[in-house]
């Protein structure tokens, strides 16, 4: 084995228990990184790759990131998904015998991170942990550590209800033990790409004991301990944000799994993965940071409790009708900054002072938001009002001390106020008299030479001193001055009453920059103790941000207050996709009804390509979830009931990550709407089926529409293709056909995107081919083969048809060839020819052109 030098071992020493990660060494004004470390991070980070000599017999390979900008080194390692590791000297060069000592401070992870590029503002960076009690059984718990909160529930299920929930917490890092099975570890990987992070000790430690206080449970604490205790190993200070951990139940929330949730576009789009084009998007009026991550998070979790949302639904309307208050409320919003991020830098210790001065704003706006919330005259609102705590104290104290444009540094000074704190303001006297000395210096001393240009400077070097130009120079007296440095066109001197005001000064400078640091950290310190009631208060502030901007998107883009029903009716007057509507231009959107009941429970739907079928289906279910969020709806009129769940079956985008077939997709999934669903459910099927032959999908089709029909009862919209499935509305009590109405004009499709009563009679899938530009010729084609079908249909027709349609045995399917064209024309030409009357000559000339008019067809 080489023996490395002392410092290469030390690497190597803490690097061991740091294998996952990127180890950032700290080697004087210079991160380093050795050995694979340093080849991967010099691709990565497109970084020189060079080497030193550590001792073997091989120089090691090295790359290294400035201390100053390595943050953005390490935001882009972690957007990657890696973790970094920052190992620090922890002894004072000085005082060390040998290799200075370091260790890690801080692992900074994708689901662990303060700060940097990889936080959106409004979405919470959450860090998930689950434990395995049985194979039915898992504690499932997150915490998002910029913002202290965490939350835990236990899963009764299979391990797909623990994906789900992994899935749609959105984690970017999942802290596991590392006895949880290889296949489930996979299975993450696959599906979320997430960074997995092992943690084995489960123990309660004393340090956050009193925040497990609400969990009844001892699963529900050993689950998130196991996270904590990643969280105080890994970043080794102060975590005194963490709040108290919320227990929830999935039962509590419309039950949404993750890819119904995608399906629907809730909260970023299928195509481009990003917020615009989504529910979220359009949804988002919101003034500040943190009710944007709540707006996300109501979204995510619909309410099923009439009572709640109705509450929200009243407070709504409280902003919706009081206009001016709203854009009141509005603009105090926007200066109000970001309250529960801030409260966890405090904590963390990396709060600077322009941080503070923005929480000294945000909370000056909440004496006049508590006032305008209580012009809505609404008891709530009231109650809300009263739970805006404008922590005088603190604005107290950030007035006194903090002066009004700090800079970004506090280690530099410049940030407490004059008149906050006596030895600093003496210290500052101090300074400023030396200063004025130098000035007066300055004055008397061009009287005394006559030299008007003479002027006393001040650089780092040499400290203060007084410089006279080359041409004045005779003007001195032989040893005047004391000479110190030549330039090429003056001579600068020292004397030394100057040196020993400029010793003054700079004590004086030097003190009273430690002593601003000192009290800025009693400030911040100061500051943590009220870190609770500030998460308090940004609880408060994000629901009044979120509650007017329901109101604001309502009223801007004309949406009722839907009612509940509790006979489970559906009654949607002029509803519209709210996201379809907003991207089109006014008046485009063509809105319709939907009516549902017990009568119709489900609605079969029909029309041609491209007419809006999945528009409608969606819009139904969007209203649906808008309603139960406490949102208005885009609607004349809305009544529904109140859903315990939605499953849905929309297109085929999404299948690609879990490396199934479509089809078979799509069957898991209709399997699960299928067996979860209850009468209170909402089922959205966007032509299933259509990934297998027809009979097989059409045999399918019907089979699920008969045992929703008679085994759930749950509220179904459900498109197709299959027109011969229109037939059903005859022999199912509940389901009714509508379709999604077109008209034909001079022999092109024009779609009029309205839901009518009864089957569509015609398909007009060729014309959209048309529509999309597919050559001439294949269009001519399409038709001549469509027209064949429809001759083929009508024949069979003749034959005796049974009333249902054959499921399960193959269809007898006449066997005959498609002719072209020129064929038929052949064809009809060989009928009109009367032999008898023919001439052998004219008979071999027929046969010739009927042979080369064949040939090439
Ligand atoms: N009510 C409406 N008003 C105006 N435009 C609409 C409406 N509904 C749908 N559209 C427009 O029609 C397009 C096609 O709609 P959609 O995808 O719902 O059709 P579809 O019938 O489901 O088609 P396919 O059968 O091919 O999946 C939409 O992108 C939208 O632009």
């Amino acid at each position: 084995m080489a023996t490395y030098t002392p410092m290469i071992q030390q690497y190597l020493q803490v690097k061991a228990d740091y294998q996952d990660a990127f180890l950032f060494f700290r080697l004087g004004d210079f991160y380093e990184m050795f050995f694979d470390d340093a080849l991967k991070a010099s691709v990565e980070l497109e970084i020189t790759l060079t080497s030193r000599e550590g001792g073997g017999e091989e120089r090691i390979p090295m790359c290294g990131v400035p201390y100053h900008s390595a943050s953005q080194y390490i935001e882009r390692l972690i957007e990657k998904g890696y973790k970094v590791a920052i190992c620090e000297q922890t002894e004072d060069p000085k005082q060390a015998k040998g290799v200075v000592k370091r260790e890690v401070v801080q692992l900074i992870t994708p689901g662990a991170m303060m700060e940097g590029r990889g936080l959106s503002e409004k979405e919470n960076n959450y860090i998930a942990t689950f434990s395995i009690f049985d194979q039915e059984s898992f504690g499932f718990g997150y915490s998002d550590l910029t913002t202290g909160e965490s939350k835990v529930t236990l899963l009764e299920g299979d391990t797909e209800l623990l994906l789900n929930e992994i899935a749609l917490s959105g984690a970017k890092e999942i802290v596991i033990s590392a006895t949880t099975p290889e296949s489930l570890q996979n299975k993450i990987r696959e599906r979320f790409g997430g960074t997995l992070s092992f943690e084995e000790k489960e123990e309660i430690s004393g340090s956050y004991q009193h925040l497990l206080n609400k969990l009844n449970d001892p699963k529900l604490s050993t689950t998130i301990a196991r996270l904590f205790n990643y969280l105080y190993r890994t970043q080794n200070r102060s975590l005194d944000h963490l709040q108290i951990v919320a227990p929830y139940e999935i039962q509590q929330f419309m039950k949404i799994d993750y890819y119904s949730k995608r399906n629907l576009e809730l909260t970023e789009t299928i195509r481009s993965k990003g917020k615009k084009g989504s529910l979220l998007w359009l949804l988002d009026e919101t003034k500040t940071a943190m009710g944007g991550r709540l707006l996300k998070q109501w979204i995510d979790r619909p309410l099923i409790q009439k009572k709640d949302i109705v509450r929200r639904q009243s407070l709504v309307e409280a902003f919706l009708t009081h206009y001016f208050e709203r854009q009141e409320i509005r603009e105090k919003l926007t200066e109000v900054y970001d309250l529960e991020r801030l409260a966890g830098r405090v904590a963390f210790g990396n709060v600077n002072a322009r941080d503070l001065i923005q929480l000294k704003r945000s909370l000056q706006q909440i004496p006049a938001l508590k006032e305008t919330i209580s012009q809505l005259y609404h008891d709530e609102a009231e109650r809300l009002a009263e739970r805006l705590d404008p922590c005088e104290e603190i604005v107290d104290l950030l007035e006194r001390a903090i002066v009004d444009t700090p800079p970004l540094s506090i280690k530099d000074g410049n940030l407490i106020r004059d008149g906050y704190h006596e030895e600093l303001d003496k210290y500052r006297d101090a300074s400023r008299n030396g200063k004025t000395w130098i000035a007066q210096l300055e004055k008397e001393e061009r009287e005394k030479t006559g030299i008007k240009s003479l002027k006393v400077g001040y650089n780092r070097v040499f400290g203060y001193y007084i410089e006279v130009t080359r041409a004045n120079l005779h003007l001195l007296k032989e040893g005047q001055y004391e000479r110190k440095q030549t330039l090429t066109n003056a001579e600068r001197f020292i004397t030394p009453a100057l040196k020993e005001k400029e010793a003054l000064i700079l004590q004086a400078e030097e003190k009273s920059v430690e002593l601003e640091y000192d009290l800025f950290t009693e400030v911040r310190e100061y500051v943590k103790e009220y870190i609770p009631r500030l998460q308090e208060l940004a609880k408060t502030v994000s629901k009044i941000d979120v509650l007017q901007c329901f109101a604001t998107v309502s009223e801007e883009r004309h949406y009722v207050k839907p009612s509940f029903s509790n006979e489970r009716v559906i009654l949607l007057k002029d509803g519209r996709h709210p996201v379809v509507e907003k991207v089109m231009k006014a008046q485009e959107y063509v809105p319709n009804d939907c009516y549902m009941d017990r009568e119709r429970e489900i609605l079969l739907i029909t029309g041609p390509n491209m007419s809006g079928k999945s528009t409608y289906m969606r819009q139904v279910a969007l209203m649906a979830i808008l309603a139960q969020i406490g949102c208005f709806v885009p609607a004349s009129e809305a009544t529904l009931p109140i859903f315990d769940q939605v499953f849905t079956r929309i297109g085929a985008a999404d299948d690609l990550i879990s490396g199934q077939s479509t089809f078979m997709v799509e069957m898991l999934e209709a399997n699960n709407a299928i067996s979860n669903a209850t009468e209170n459910s909402l089922i959205l099927f966007d032509e299933i089926g259509r990934g297998t032959s027809t009979y097989d999908g059409m045999a399918l089709a019907q089979a699920i529409i008969e045992y929703i029909h008679d085994h759930i009862g749950a509220k179904t919209l459900f498109s197709t293709h299959y027109h011969e499935l229109t037939i059903l509305e005859n022999e199912l009590k509940q389901l009714k056909n509508v379709h999604v109405s077109a008209v034909e004009q001079n022999g092109k499709v024009v779609f009029l995107h309205k839901i009518k009563e009864g089957a569509a009679d015609k398909s007009y899938g060729i014309h959209v081919a048309q529509l999309a530009n597919l050559p001439s010729s294949l269009i001519e084609r399409a038709n001549e083969i469509l027209h064949n079908f429809e001759n083929q249909e009508a024949e069979e027709v003749e034959q005796p048809a049974s009333t249902q349609l054959s499921l399960f045995e193959e269809p007898v399917v006449k066997e005959k060839p498609l002719l072209s064209s020129k064929e038929k024309r052949a064809l009809e030409r060989i009928k009109e020819i009367d032999i008898l009357e023919m001439t052998p000559m004219h008979a071999m000339n027929t046969l010739y052109e009927l042979h080369k008019a064949l040939k090439n067809s």
